[in-house]
């Protein structure tokens, strides 16, 4: 099952109470795409996000990861199996300095000596080996999004999901990361849930945009990106 797609969901449905937040999405990626979702503020990308990683389980549907069905596994087991996530909510350590949290990270897959040597590895690739002894905590937000993204990669997943990554990030930190995410999916594969959408067009190949809890369009980014039906969803706001 799953053929040599990476990661498979399968008409995915969220219901909580009466609302559906999400409606009978299905994604399909292949290993070393680099894949944005983007849509209006409750179009369920966070939802659906959720349901992959295992944080919620999917009222209907089916999600496979490497060709096996996760669903019930529950996030730890998931991120075991190889899926790494970064959410919209810290999850750094502030009263630790960048080297600890990213040992913390590695060490979760390797023993002592491979994880420190992972650990030097990452935080050259994230460029933020010159803030090793500093404490999370007294960075600012841009760079503590990089020691998240760092936490992320340093397990080495097979899949990354980051919800809103450039959310609070300056111009050049934006483009920054964006040259990051392009260089690490030739390594991995990447999902992008995004509202800016300067960084979108920077780094996205291929787009899913949601709407009202369903998929509007899919394609590749030029195409979606000059879609009337995108603009209209956005209307207001600037798209391409
Ligand atoms: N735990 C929950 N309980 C009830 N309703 C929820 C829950 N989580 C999300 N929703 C509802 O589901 C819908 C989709 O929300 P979701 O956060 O997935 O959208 P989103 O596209 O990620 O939005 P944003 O871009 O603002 O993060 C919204 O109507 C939201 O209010």
């Amino acid at each position: 099952m799953g053929g040599n797609y990476l990661l498979e969901a399968r008409n995915l449905t969220m219901r909580f109470g009466g609302v559906v937040a999400v409606r009978d999405v299905s994604l399909s990626l292949r290993e070393g795409e680099l894949h944005c979702l983007i849509g209006p503020n409750g179009a369920g990308k966070s939802t659906f996000f959720r349901m992959l990683s295992g944080q919620h389980r999917p009222s209907s549907g089916e999600v496979l990861f490497n060709g096996r069905s996760i669903i019930g596994q529950g996030s730890a087991r998931i991120a075991r199996a190889g899926m790494g996530i970064k959410t919209q909510v810290p999850s750094v350590f502030n009263s630790m300095t960048v080297r600890e949290n990213v040992m913390l990270a590695a060490s979760r897959e390797l023993s002592s000596v491979l994880a420190k040597k992972r650990c030097d590895e990452v935080m050259e690739r994230i460029g933020i080996g010159h803030l090793a002894a500093a404490k999370v905590g007294i960075l600012a937000h841009g760079q503590r999004q990089l020691v998240e993204l760092a936490t992320v990669i340093a397990p080495s997943p097979s899949l990354i999901l980051l919800d809103e990554p450039a959310a609070g990030m300056t111009g050049d930190e934006v483009d920054r990361l964006g040259d990051l995410l392009i260089e690490l999916a030739r390594s991995c594969s990447v999902i992008v849930v995004e509202h800016d959408m300067a960084f979108i067009r920077r780094i996205a190949r291929s787009i899913t945009v949601f709407n009202q809890g369903s998929v509007l369009i899919e394609g590749p980014a030029d195409q979606v990106l000059s879609d009337q039906r995108v603009r209209d969803v956005y209307l207001g706001k600037e798209v391409a």
